[in-house]
C-alpha cells in the first residue's frame, strides 16, 4: 500500500514558490511512491496544529514547505506527541538555515528526490519550556530583531530584510543582567546576548557553532559579555569569520541542560521566531525527530 503523506506548506513563503510549484511537486510526490494531500497554512500557528492533526490522521510522513518560521511550527507541532513520523523538509522560505544545517538542496526537484529515497537521520531538538527549537534559542537585545521584520517586508526583500532592521537595532543596544545554571557552568553577569545552538547554522554565521551537532546530545552555550559598540561590532565581525572562540567576551560551553534567568523582562527568540520569555530552562531531547537526509551525504543546500 502507498504511503501517506502530508504536506503542510506556507503559500506565502520566500518569494511564494509553493504557489508555483505544487501541481508538480505533488506529482512528482505520487510518482515517487507518496501519495499526498495538502494544507495551506493560513496565518501563525496553523502549521502547527497541521502538523499535530496530520499524526492523529495517522499520516506515515509529514512534509513542510517554508522557511524556517514554517519548519518551527510543524516541530512544535509534533515534538509532544508519542509517535512521530519521519519528516521531509522542503525549503522555500527566505532563511533556511536548518535545511542548510542538514544539507537539504534548495532546489525542490533534488529535496522532493531526498524524501523519496526514505533516509533518514535522527537529530536532538531543544525545549524551552513547553517549546521546542532546532537552531537556536537566543536573548538580549540583538536577538530580538528577527521577528521585528515584517512578512511582507521579508518576502520583498528576503535575507536583506534581516541586515536593514539589525543595522537599525545598533545604536538601541544594551546589557542586559542574567543567570544562567547548568551542571557544567555557572554564570552571573551582565550581557549583551546569549545564544544556544543546536546545530551548527545560525543565520549566515555558519561559524559560530563550528563542532554543534544536530547528534551529540548537547546544546552549545556562547554568552556575549557586557561591551560598548565598537567592541560589539569587531566581535559579531569576526564571529562571522569563526574566530570569535577565544575572545575574551565570550563565554562557551557545552551542556545538556540550562536554566536562564533575570530580574529584568526578557524575550526568548527560538528558530528566528518570538519564544516566550524568561525565566526559562533550556534542554535538549536526544534523537527525537526522523528527518529525510541525503543518504550519501553527498547533496548541499543548493
Ligand atoms: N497564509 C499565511 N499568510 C501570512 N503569514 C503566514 C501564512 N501562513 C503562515 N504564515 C506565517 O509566516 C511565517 C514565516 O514563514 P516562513 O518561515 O515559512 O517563511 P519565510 O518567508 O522564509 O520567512 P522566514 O524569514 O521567517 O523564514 C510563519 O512563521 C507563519 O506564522
Amino acid at each position: 500500500m502507498a504511503k501517506r503523506a502530508r504536506l503542510i506548506y506556507n503559500p506565502t513563503s520566500g518569494r511564494e514558490e509553493m504557489k508555483r510549484r505544487l501541481p508538480e511537486i505533488l506529482q512528482r510526490l505520487e510518482y515517487g511512491g507518496l501519495e499526498t494531500s495538502t494544507h495551506a497554512t493560513i496565518g501563525e500557528g496553523d502549521a502547527a496544529v497541521a502538523a499535530a492533526d496530520a499524526i492523529d490522521r495517522g499520516f506515515d510522513v509529514i512534509i513542510a514547505a517554508g522557511g524556517d518560521g514554517t519548519l518551527y511550527e510543524v516541530i512544535n507541532g509534533m515534538a509532544e506527541k508519542e509517535r512521530r513520523p519521519p519528516l521531509g523538509i522542503l525549503p522555500v522560505g527566505t532563511t533556511n538555515d536548518f535545511a542548510r544545517a542538514l544539507g537539504i538542496p534548495k532546489h525542490w526537484e533534488f529535496a522532493v528526490d531526498l524524501i523519496l529515497q526514505q533516509h533518514t537521520r535522527k537529530i536532538d531538538v531543544g525545549k524551552v519550556n513547553q517549546r521546542y527549537f532546532i537552531n537556536i534559542a537566543g536573548g538580549g537585545s540583538m536577538t530580538e530583531l528577527t521577528y521585528e521584520v515584517p512578512s511582507k517586508l521579508k518576502t520583498m526583500l528576503g535575507q536583506l530584510a534581516y541586515y536593514m532592521k539589525g543595522l537599525e537595532k545598533l545604536p538601541r543596544l544594551r546589557p542586559t543582567e542574567l543567570s544562567f545554571v547548568s551542571k557544567e557552568k555557572h554564570v552571573h553577569e551582565e550581557v549583551m546576548m546569549f545564544l544556544i545552538c543546536n546545530s551548527n547554522s545560525v543565520g549566515g554565521f555558519e561559524r559560530l557553532a563550528p563542532d554543534a551537532s544536530l547528534s551529540d546530545g548537547l546544546l552549545d552555550v556562547f554568552i556575549l559579555r557586557k561591551c560598548n559598540l565598537a567592541e560589539f561590532i569587531r566581535i559579531v565581525s569576526s564571529a562571522l569569520r569563526g574566530e570569535h572562540m577565544n575572545d575574551p567576551h565570550v563565554i562557551h560551553f557545552k551542556t545538556q541542560s540550562i536554566q536562564v534567568t533575570s530580574p529584568d523582562y526578557v524575550q526568548l527568540n527560538l528558530d528566528g521566531e518570538f519564544g516566550g520569555t524568561l525565566p526559562c530552562t533550556i534542554s535538549v531531547l536526544p534523537d527525537h525527530l526522523h528527518i529525510f537526509v541525503d543518504e550519501s551525504g553527498t547533496s548541499t543546500y543548493k
